[in-house]
């Protein structure tokens, strides 16, 4: 086992998650349950042993666990998500971290932050300046966090940092340049190519929407595992924000 996948089942009302920068489409509850099913599946074939944040039907967004905590070493930082609506997401969280004995540390007061905001490689954590996550908030995670680099990133059009560049095991940055304020990367084919997640060794996780990104990966060496989670695109989720690895 490589570790902990943490996730959360889709409900019944994901169709309802909110939207920022990509125009209402009709969601297959059932289809994206089966979706989740086997993106689970491909995380615990790759070693990462799921456990389950108790079922929020009510929240449309909660399955996009990786906005509600983010984890440094045996740390966990609960955020305060900048949507008002998902803030409810986090007690949950809370209760499954602490079970799993990690030090649970809070964003409070004024500061929000999503998860999907914090791209961490290596000693550095970079951090969106997001509709979603602000200022005091990066401030607060870089007090918590007296020995990583946090790196604040300005993001134009896009969601999350994440949304927009992620890293792959060497550390090479992959991302779309005209969303986000950082050089040097590796620019994929396409936009859902940015979206990747180290599984351990070689072996990384993205969505089946691009394959095009996905073949120059191989071809770099990676191992890509791809699953299909068309239904939580619709909600601009990715590969990234459906979970929270904890080595
Ligand atoms: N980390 C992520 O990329 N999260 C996706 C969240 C999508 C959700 N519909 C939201 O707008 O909050």
């Amino acid at each position: 086992m490589s570790g902990i996948a943490l996730v959360r089942k889709p409900g019944p009302r994901l169709a309802d998650g909110l939207l920022s920068y990509v125009q209402r489409e009709p969601v297959d509850p059932g289809l994206a349950t089966r979706q989740h099913d086997a993106y689970v599946a491909a995380l615990a074939d790759a070693g990462w042993r799921p456990v389950y944040a108790e079922p929020a039907d009510d929240l449309p967004d909660a399955p996009f666990v990786e906005d509600t905590v983010v984890i440094s070493g045996r740390l966990a930082v609960l955020t305060r998500p900048g949507a008002e609506e998902r803030r409810p997401e986090v007690a949950s969280v809370a209760s499954v971290v602490r079970g799993l004995g990690l030090k649970a540390v809070r964003i409070t007061g004024s500061g929000t932050l999503d998860g999907g905001d914090v791209l961490q490689v290596g000693p550095t954590v970079y951090v969106g300046r997001s509709a979603r996550t602000n200022d005091e908030a990066i401030s607060q995670l870089a007090a918590l966090l007296p020995e990583r680099r946090v790196v604040p990133v300005d993001l134009d059009g896009v969601l999350h940092l994440k949304s927009a560049v992620t890293a792959l095991p060497d550390g090479t940055l992959i991302g779309l340049a005209a969303h986000v304020n950082l050089s040097g990367l590796l620019e994929p084919a396409e936009e859902a190519g940015a979206h990747v997640v180290p599984l351990g060794g070689d072996r990384v996780l993205m969505a089946a929407s691009a394959p095009r990104t996905a073949a120059a990966l191989e071809k770099r060496g990676l191992k890509v595992i791809t699953v299909d989670i068309s239904e939580f695109e619709k909600l601009e989720g990715c590969v990234t924000c459906l979970s929270v690895l904890i080595p």
